[in-house]
């Protein structure tokens, strides 16, 4: 059963086809993986799933509930949650607190008293508290609890972000290039952690450059030129398709 699936999306920036006449859909449960050379369009699908921008034309379903047209936080309230390509900590708060605000996306007080720590607030925080160190100890972290975010390594501070997009309870996790900046041992484990967040029911869909991790973790792969959908299918089925390799070799030669 398919939790997410896009119908004929476009979107054109001025006279700039960036995304044309794309479908998709992802199984519920599984990592898919967008790919596809600088410019192909990956990020501005993300922005056009997640509602940071409407697309000119097309439908996106999600849950069962057409979603295109919804504000971002409509969208994130339904259960998508997503981190960025470059890190979006609060570097003076704590580790825990920076979970904490993604948890307060669930909470009938909302961010902001919860952060002003208004009386009425008090058991919701607690529970906050608790599921933020749930979040914390499921990705091997909870040490850093009260360290400043901007005290802990760069490879450190990415896990933290998936833990605050984790922290929301998400059925979809949407994942923009999670191993940016990482190196093979961190983005070995990177990987290790994005499919152990599959295990536990959620679907993922991941934009990444990073090859080895796509071919280990994805069980489908959507490919992405001129923003156009060139191919969608399992790892090993993308690694032989020969369109795919003509527009990565053609990269390579650019
Ligand atoms: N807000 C915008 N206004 C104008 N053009 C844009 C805007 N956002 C993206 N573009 C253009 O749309 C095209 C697709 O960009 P996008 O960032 O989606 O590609 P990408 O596949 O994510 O690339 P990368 O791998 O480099 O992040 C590019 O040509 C880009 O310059």
């Amino acid at each position: 059963m398919s939790l997410l699936s896009l119908e004929g999306i476009s979107k054109r920036f001025g006279g700039l086809q960036a995304v044309s006449d794309v479908s998709f859909s992802v199984d519920q449960g599984s990592i898919k993986a967008l790919i596809g050379p600088n410019g192909a369009g990956k990020t501005t699908l993300f922005n056009l799933i997640s509602g940071v921008l409407p697309p000119d034309s097309g439908t996106i379903t999600f849950n069962g509930t057409k979603v295109q047209g919804l504000m971002p936080h409509q969208v994130a309230s339904r259960g998508m949650a997503r981190t960025f390509q470059h890190i979006r900590l609060f570097p003076k708060m704590t580790v825990l607190e920076n979970i904490m605000i993604g948890r307060h996306i669930h909470s009938k007080a909302g961010f902001v008293a919860g952060m002003l720590s208004l009386p009425f607030t008090w058991n919701e925080e607690k529970q906050i508290r608790g599921k933020s160190l749930e979040v914390l100890n499921f990705l091997g972290i909870a040490e850093f609890a009260s360290a400043e975010a901007a005290s802990l390594a760069y490879g450190q501070q990415r896990i933290v972000e998936l833990g605050r997009a984790l922290a929301c309870e998400p059925k979809l996790l949407l994942l923009d290039e999670p191993a940016a900046g990482l190196n093979m041992r961190e983005t070995a484990e990177m990987g290790r952690l994005i499919a152990r967040i599959r295990d536990t029911g959620i679907t993922v869909l991941i934009v990444e450059h990073d090859m080895s991790l796509v071919m280990n973790i994805s069980d489908e792969i959507i490919v992405l030129s001129y923003g156009r959908k060139i191919a969608d299918d399992k790892p090993l089925a993308i690694q032989k398709n020969q369109e795919v390799i003509r527009v990565y070799l053609g990269e390579e030669d650019a």
